[in-house]
């Protein structure tokens, strides 16, 4: 059976060697903490005023926007490279279990990913090869996050 690493690599079509080069050089030092509050600003800001896309924009309707934006960011400083903010306020950040109350889909994936793309190319603080480096990071865990969103429904399972 396929992990879920080598589910997200396959649908996302990152290999993990380019979604894991974040370790090997330190964003945060190079970006410095306001350009993550930056990035996760503008993201949010995309995806609550998803009005092309309304079911995208519900998923998020019991979510605060500043909650949002301050749990991404401080991930996003935690995981590449700068001090655990996220986990000294909210502990593991448990991604596949914290994101199971939601429709975590290939679409909704792709959408989710559209608003981040348009959220990097929008932010000049992060320069280009950041960039790079960042969405192939994203775009490897948003399938991660798919394929254990199928975990919820494994379709070998007959129905009781
Ligand atoms: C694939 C599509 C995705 C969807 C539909 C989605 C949806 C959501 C929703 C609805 C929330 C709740 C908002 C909040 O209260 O913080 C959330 C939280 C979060 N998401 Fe995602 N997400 C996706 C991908 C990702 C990816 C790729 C990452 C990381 C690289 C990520 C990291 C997080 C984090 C750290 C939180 C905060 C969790 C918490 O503290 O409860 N998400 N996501």
């Amino acid at each position: 059976m396929q992990s879920l690493q080598e589910k997200a690599s396959e649908w996302s079509g990152v290999d993990s060697a380019d979604a894991f080069a974040i370790d090997s050089t330190n964003l945060f030092q190079k970006l410095g903490l306001q350009a993550f509050i930056n990035l996760s600003t503008n993201f949010y800001t995309r995806v609550y005023d998803d009005e092309e896309e309304e079911w995208f924009r519900s998923i998020f309707a019991n979510s605060k926007k500043e909650e949002a934006i301050q749990n991404q960011y401080e991930f996003f400083v935690q995981r590449m490279g700068g001090p655990p903010l996220y986990s000294q306020r909210k502990g593991h950040p448990a991604l596949i279990g914290r994101h199971r109350p939601f429709p975590v889909t290939h679409r909704a994936a792709e959408r989710w990913l559209h608003h981040m793309q348009n959220a990097l190319d929008s932010t000049p603080e992060i320069d280009p090869e950041s960039k790079v480096i960042m969405m192939n990071f994203l775009r490897h865990t948003a399938f991660f996050l798919v394929a254990g969103d199928e975990l919820k429904n494994p379709k070998s399972t007959s129905p009781v």
